[in-house]
């Protein structure tokens, strides 16, 4: 690239004409496609948070030549390639790859043209050599013919075990080693090779780079490749030296060597950081540039510099790709649709404890919902004290629900000692005239106060728990009543309270909680499995290097999103045939409605679920924070939708905010279709779906922007 060597700058006016000359030149290569530079990056600047990476840098990979990028640890090698793929954006400055700015529309640049070993392996852990090689030849849509052909020659180039080894039982090395091999199946164009000779014995390193000069001999490919062993980069056509983020030298080995009457490149690159600190500020290290070719950002003299940086970026090719090629640039391909998925059935088939566990956890979870939430206590201690002799007392406690309540027959003092100390829930008393007064309580219609008073059950009851409390109640209340028909048959009426229940309009009379919390908690439990999977798997993955490896063979987000969702589905499916197996047949929860109803609200819950995971995991990189976003809404979500207390008792201002959480209406509306047969014409039944949809499609707008803004 640039022109002048340490010689200090040359005279403005010539300086300018080259430049013009050169991004003249530039830009008429790049407007043709035909550019004679494999890579070209100008005044690239990259930062991550205040610490800046790259600082105005500038390289050139010829068309057809191996460029060996050398620095030391944390220069910025890795952020470069990075920016050069697109997986990074840069700050400031230009980079085209092939012709064309990474990720232009309709560029296979990230695509078949390019093959990128990232520095991290990358790899599915689950996979075997072969299902990796697959995975990657599915998405370059290479031929099963072709396919085969290379994983053969692959797997003998690289000296790679048994196709069939899995990933994760691999050495650091070989792992290495299949790593680049995904790189070179599907004989990209250009190569992007981060560090692919560490951990790798010097015969098969010889061997990787010997196929490196094979490929390239002929013209067609180009291969950048970073490495820490400097001497191996002999090999390559043009060495970059690079430090804290600029090249201190670009040009062939052997010029750099000479440049510095050095017998080694690495005793040369050690002399040029020395110069480099020596100088300082005194000079811009873009000055030591071997290369014949002019260069942009030579100049020593700041104070020129925003003239020629705008002279040079005004005159940067501007792309423009027309509507078609754009729109066909963002229709998802079904081809690498298809790949993703068949990965995740692969991952699936080799981990089967943890689909299992997909597909019973929701059922352990409502079964246990079900067994544990909603229903009447039972074994309840009462102290029963009786003071008569007669026969009603014992009667109506005859017709005391004994599953429920354990009666204790004790004193009065006993009772009450008992009920003190928390050994029992109530006391029942019985006067000693209860019989005789409850009779002349029955039969005339006029009686005195103490008559109603030893004809009544004296209950005392520790309120301390509510639910039990209501139950024995409202046991009691059953016990008189079966008592009264039974003593007094077709006068029972007479003594009967004046309010009359009729038959429920929906619903029955034995309706228990259960049946109101099951909906709703089919749902939530639906959702939250679905966010914590695919939050999890997208945040691991991203984490792994996987998403983006992917990217850059050609993957978009919007395919990674499509076919996470598609199976998913497959799993959500499995996991509400198996929910409503045990809520209606083992269960015995009434469903009066459309079962395609049931199962359609539930499915658009569970991508509810999907499509909130993927917001979550396009926003946040680590696993812990994402569990804890999951977690985190967890509990609110949950209390404030109504599912497990009714949402009119809410208190106002929380329950408008209840009332838009994606689970409210979704639960009410279940509700609906089970419990009173409800169909899409009800309001509160097409509210439910509308509100689940609308979220649905906020929640995937929102992860495809984030992701968007975020590649
Ligand atoms: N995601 C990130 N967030 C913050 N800082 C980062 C991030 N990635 C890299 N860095 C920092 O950027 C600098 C350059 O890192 P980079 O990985 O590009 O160096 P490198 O030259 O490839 O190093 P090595 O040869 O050790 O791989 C380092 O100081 C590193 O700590």
């Amino acid at each position: 690239m640039a022109g002048n060597d340490s010689g200090g700058a040359p005279k403005e006016s010539t300086e300018m004409k080259e430049q013009n000359t050169e991004s003249g030149t530039m830009k008429a290569d790049l407007e043709a496609g035909n550019c004679s530079s494999a890579i070209h990056c100008h005044n690239v600047c990259r930062s991550y948070g205040k610490l800046k990476v790259l600082n105005n840098l500038n390289l050139t990979v010829p068309q057809g030549q191996i460029y060996g990028l050398l620095g030391p640890s944390g220069c910025g090698k890795t952020t470069l390639l990075k920016c050069i793929v697109g997986t990074l954006k840069i700050s400031h400055g230009h980079i085209a790859v092939l012709g064309k700015p990474p990720a232009f529309p309709g560029h296979e640049v990230p695509g078949r043209m390019v093959g990128y070993m990232p520095q991290d392996i990358a790899l599915y852990n689950e996979f075997t050599i072969c299902n990796t090689l697959w995975f990657f030849g599915r998405i370059h849509g290479l031929s099963s013919k072709e396919t085969e052909a290379r994983i053969n020659f692959l797997i003998t180039f690289l000296d790679l075990p048994q196709k069939n080894s899995l990933v994760r039982n691999l050495s650091g090395g070989q792992r290495r080693r299949v790593s680049l091999g995904a790189a070179l199946l599907q004989n990209p164009k250009l190569l992007i090779l981060d560090e692919p000779t560490v951990g790798v014995d010097p015969v098969l390193r010889a061997k990787i780079w010997q196929h490196l000069v094979e490929i390239v001999r002929e013209g067609q490919v180009s291969v950048i490749i970073t490495t820490h062993y400097i001497e191996e980069a002999r090999q390559a056509n043009t060495v970059g030296l690079m430090r804290n983020g600029q090249l201190l030298a670009e040009g062939p080995p052997d010029a750099v060597m000479k440049q510095h009457n050095a017998l080694t490149l690495e005793s040369a690159f050690l002399q040029l950081c020395e110069d480099s600190d020596q100088l300082g500020s005194k000079q811009s290290p873009q000055g030591r540039l071997l290369d014949s070719r002019p260069s942009p950002d030579n100049m020593s003299d700041e104070s020129r510099e925003p003239i020629l940086r705008k002279s040079l970026t005004e005159q940067m090719p501007k792309f423009k790709a027309d509507w078609k090629v754009r729109a066909r640039h963002i229709i998802p391909k079904w081809r690498n649709i298809a790949a993703l998925m068949i990965k995740t059935m692969v991952r699936m088939k080799r981990m089967p404890g943890s689909l299992c566990f997909q597909f019973l956890l929701p059922v352990i979870q409502i079964c246990l919902m079900c067994l544990c939430v909603g229903g009447d206590p039972k074994g309840i201690d009462v102290a029963v004290v009786n003071n008569e002799s007669g026969s009603y007392s014992r009667s109506l406690l005859s017709f005391l629900d004994n599953t429920s309540i354990n009666q204790v027959v004790l004193s009065h003092s006993e009772a009450f000692a008992g009920i003190h100390n928390g050994e029992y829930w109530g006391i029942i008393e019985f006067g000693e005239n209860f019989t005789s007064y409850l009779t002349k309580r029955m039969l005339q219609p006029r009686v005195s106060r103490d008559v109603v008073e030893g004809g009544s059950v004296h209950v005392w009851l520790d309120l301390t728990n509510r639910q039990i409390a209501i139950m024995l109640q409202k046991k009691l209340h059953e016990a008189f009543e079966a008592f009264i028909e039974t003593k007094l048959g077709s006068l029972s009426y007479m003594v009967a309270v004046p309010i009359k229940f009729e038959e429920p309009i929906y619903g029955s009379k034995n309706t228990d909680f259960t049946t109101f919390v099951t909906p709703g908690a089919v749902l939530s439990i639906t959702f939250y499995l679905a966010v914590g999977l695919t939050a999890l798997s997208f945040v691991l993955e991203r984490k792994e290097g996987l998403l983006d490896r992917c990217w850059v063979a050609g993957v978009s987000s919007l395919e990674t999103m499509l076919a996470h969702l598609f199976s998913q589905l497959f799993v959500i499916s499995v996991q509400i045939i198996l929910l409503l197996i045990f809520i209606l047949l083992v269960f015995k929860i009434p469903n009066e409605g459309s079962l395609v109803l049931v199962i359609s609200l539930i499915v658009l819950q569970g991508v509810t679920g999907i499509s909130f995971g993927l917001v979550i995991s396009s926003a946040i990189d680590d696993e812990q924070s994402a569990n804890q976003a999951a977690l985190g809404i967890f509990y609110p979500n949950l209390i404030l939708s109504g599912v497990i207390w009714p949402i009119e008792c809410i208190p106002y201002p929380l329950r408008y905010l209840s009332l838009v959480l994606p689970q409210t209406y979704a639960s009410e509306a279940l509700r609906c279709i089970m419990y009173r047969g409800w169909g899409l014409s009800r309001m509160m039944v097409w509210r439910g779906f509308a509100v689940t949809l609308g979220w649905n499609t906020f929640f995937l707008m929102l992860a495809t922007i984030i992701l968007k803004l975020r590649t």
